[in-house]
């Protein structure tokens, strides 16, 4: 079975790391089909439809997803707000964190870590993701 793969990133929060997300995106086509491949378009035009449908197509999708795969470096309230819906689903989670230096990720997501269904890991550099997005999907797929 094919996994349908959530992929959270921000949009109105900032699209300083979208370049990032496509490249994270690449790496998950690996798994599974992306349902939200759009958050990695430079050119998304994100402001064509109301925000009711963008918010219910974006739950629906939640739904229908296997897993979220959040990059929460670039803070956003959508981003967030993703994270807690899927929590309230009991979707696994896997947030991906680069420090920066003065700024801290939100207790609410470092401290929702838990090890198994709830995974928050930092990383350095983008070449680091395919290693954390196979143990992620490995552990995934045997539990
Ligand atoms: O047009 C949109 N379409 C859309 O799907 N989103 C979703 C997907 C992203 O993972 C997340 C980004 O939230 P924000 O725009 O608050 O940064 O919200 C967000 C927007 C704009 O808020």
């Amino acid at each position: 079975m094919s996994l349908n793969i959530y992929f959270s990133g921000s949009m109105r929060g900032g699209r300083q790391d979208v370049d990032i997300y496509y490249t994270i995106i690449e790496q998950l086509r690996n798994y599974g089909k992306i349902l939200t491949e759009f958050v990695a378009d430079k050119n998304e035009t994100y402001e064509k439809v109301d925000d009711k449908t963008i918010h219910d197509k974006d739950v629906s999708m939640l739904e229908e997803s296997h897993c979220i795969v959040a990059e929460v470096t670039q803070p956003s309230l959508g981003v967030g707000y993703e994270i807690g819906r899927a929590v309230a689903m009991k979707k696994p989670i896997l947030c991906l964190y680069r420090p920066q230096e003065g700024r801290l990720l939100s207790g609410m997501i470092r401290g929702a870590h838990n090890g198994t269904t709830f995974i928050v890991i930092d990383y350095k550099v983008v070449s680091e993701v395919p290693d954390i997005l196979s143990k992620f999907f490995s552990n995934l797929t045997s539990s």
